[in-house]
């Protein structure tokens, strides 16, 4: 079967990129994607691209392409799922914040609503991919609802999980290490619908590069993939903090174990701590299955992952305070970059919220400058955490348009996202703005310390 109509219900980071390429790459398919948030999809359909939610180096190029052709974004969720013979879901599957398995289970909330939608529109057979990341054997919940509430058609469930990271989404989509493919291979239907998605990713991707397994694999091999590379974060963080007690250098370690090919050099950055809306959701979740299971050493491996993570956030703030004499009550603190990575405009979970609120809890004076995150979106991260009023968050946090002017009178710089144009500031005058002595802590390793240290920086980067 050669599909001809697809239809994405979430315009997300996921949904919006992946099937732009996918429209990009394949002009007789029809793509629609959906949300139920309006004002999301206005800003897809805004005449100016450069005003589509999403900032991804690239986006905005594809996006023109193919906008209007055969992309289409819109709020008309039961039209599109009625006109598809394939449907993506790719709605968020964030962690539970009540009931059973809260602040670990993945909250399937979303998936459930999106299944018995699609069961009561659809009047066709369909092709159903699970694109979000799912705990291992949703599928097999999706098909009960499917098949129990529907209208008689006949369902496929295919699981197609997302490995391209943010920040480098257009390239990693464009050239995919993987695609992975998890259906019934047992049928000749389920063998069919998965012939049906490779055809898809054939107008770009390799066979080679198209794997294809159970549901099962599928859904699990997603999870373990960001446990791994969360685990390599968390393991050269933890080593970090070695370096900085015994005169060893993290980035020399990185590199010396790096070029080791059994190791290899990715991954190996250290860090003020992973931030981002999955590695630590992905893990808990990890972790919460592991624990359903009865499965306690398993459990307790993975959730050291995030322990770790949490240390590094807190171990970096409270170096801040202790080399301010331990106290940045008062003290105006410059904080470099919101995103949780560079060339992102997406916050969720980002180190910068968790290093904030920490000052901010010490009464200082934090002042944010991120290129590509707004005003709006650092207060209403800062609420989320509800450590303190909404009115006292407004009192305490400055936001600003320039790296020079949160330098500006300044104690302390905490360095906290990995931008490209911060490399390249004028530190000189940066220094001479700054109160003396003036602090730069460096909790992504991006500046030249021998630099710094001669314009006469107190300087300090993670892992040395
Ligand atoms: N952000 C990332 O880099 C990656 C995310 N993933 C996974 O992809 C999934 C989606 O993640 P994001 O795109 O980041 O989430 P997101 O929060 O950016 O987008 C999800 C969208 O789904 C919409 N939505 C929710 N319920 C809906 C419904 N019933 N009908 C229509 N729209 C609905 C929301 O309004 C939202 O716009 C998650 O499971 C995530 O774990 C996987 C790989 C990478
Ligand atoms: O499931 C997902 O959502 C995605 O999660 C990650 O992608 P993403 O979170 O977008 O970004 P990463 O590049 O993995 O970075 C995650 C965090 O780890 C940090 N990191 C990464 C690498 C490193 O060496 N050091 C380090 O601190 C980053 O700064 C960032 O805060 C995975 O890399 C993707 O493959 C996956 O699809």
């Amino acid at each position: 079967m050669k599909v001809k109509n697809i239809c994405c219900i979430g315009a997300g980071y996921v949904g919006g990129p992946t099937m732009a390429i996918i429209a990009q790459k394949s002009p007789e398919i029809t793509v629609t994607v959906v949300d139920i948030n309006a004002k999301r999809i206005a800003a897809w359909n805004d005449p100016d691209v450069e005003q589509i939610p999403i900032y991804e180096p690239g986006l905005s190029e594809v996006v023109a392409e193919a906008r209007g052709r055969n992309l289409f974004f819109s709020t008309d969720v039961d039209a599109a799922i009625d006109a598809a013979d394939m449907i993506f879901i790719s709605v968020n599957t964030p962690t539970k914040t009540y009931g059973m398995g809260k602040g670990m289970a993945a909250d399937l909330k979303y998936i459930e609503l999106c299944a018995r939608q699609i069961a009561r529109v659809a009047t066709t057979d369909k092709i159903v991919v699970e694109k979000s990341t799912l705990p291992v054997r949703t599928a097999e919940a999706l098909k009960n609802i499917l098949d129990n509430t529907g209208n008689g058609v006949n369902f496929q469930i295919l699981s197609n999980p997302e490995f391209l990271a943010e920040g480098t989404a257009v390239s990693d989509l464009h050239k995919p290490d993987r695609v992975l493919i998890g259906g019934d291979l047992d049928t000749e239907a389920g063998r069919e619908a998965i012939q049906a998605l490779v055809g898809v990713y054939a107008h770009w991707v390799t066979e080679d590069n198209i794997l294809t397994t159970n549901v099962w694999s599928s859904e699990l091999s997603k999870l373990t993939a960001n446990a791994f590379l969360a685990q390599r974060v968390s393991s050269i963080n933890a080593l970090s903090e070695l370096c900085e007690v015994t005169g060893a250098d993290i980035q020399e370690v990185s590199k010396a174990i790096g070029m080791d090919s059994r190791i290899g050099p990715k991954f190996l950055q250290a860090s003020v701590g992973f931030g981002g809306s999955c590695f630590q959701k992905d893990i808990l979740n990890l972790v919460y299955i592991a624990k359903s299971f009865g499965l306690h050493e398993v459990a307790d491996y993975w959730e050291q992952v995030i322990i770790m993570n949490d240390h590094q956030k807190r171990r970096f703030a409270a170096k801040l305070v202790k080399t301010l004499y331990n106290t940045v009550s008062g003290k105006r603190i410059a904080m470099l970059g919101w995103a949780f990575k560079k060339d992102t405009n997406d916050t969720r979970e980002s180190a910068s919220i968790y290093v904030a609120d920490y000052l901010l809890n010490e009464q200082a004076t934090v002042v944010v400058y991120d290129p590509k995150v707004t005003q709006e979106q650092i207060l209403a991260d800062l609420d989320y955490l509800g450590t303190r009023s909404e009115t006292e968050n407004r009192a305490l946090i400055k936001v600003v348009n320039s790296a020079e002017a949160a330098c500006e009178q300044a104690h302390a710089v905490a360095l906290m996202t990995e931008w490209d144009a911060f490399k390249t500031l004028d530190w000189n005058s940066i220094y001479a703005q700054m109160l003396k002595p003036a602090f730069l802590f460096d909790g992504r390793r991006l500046l030249d310390r021998k630099l710094l240290e001669e314009i006469g920086f107190d300087f300090y980067a993670i892992g040395s």
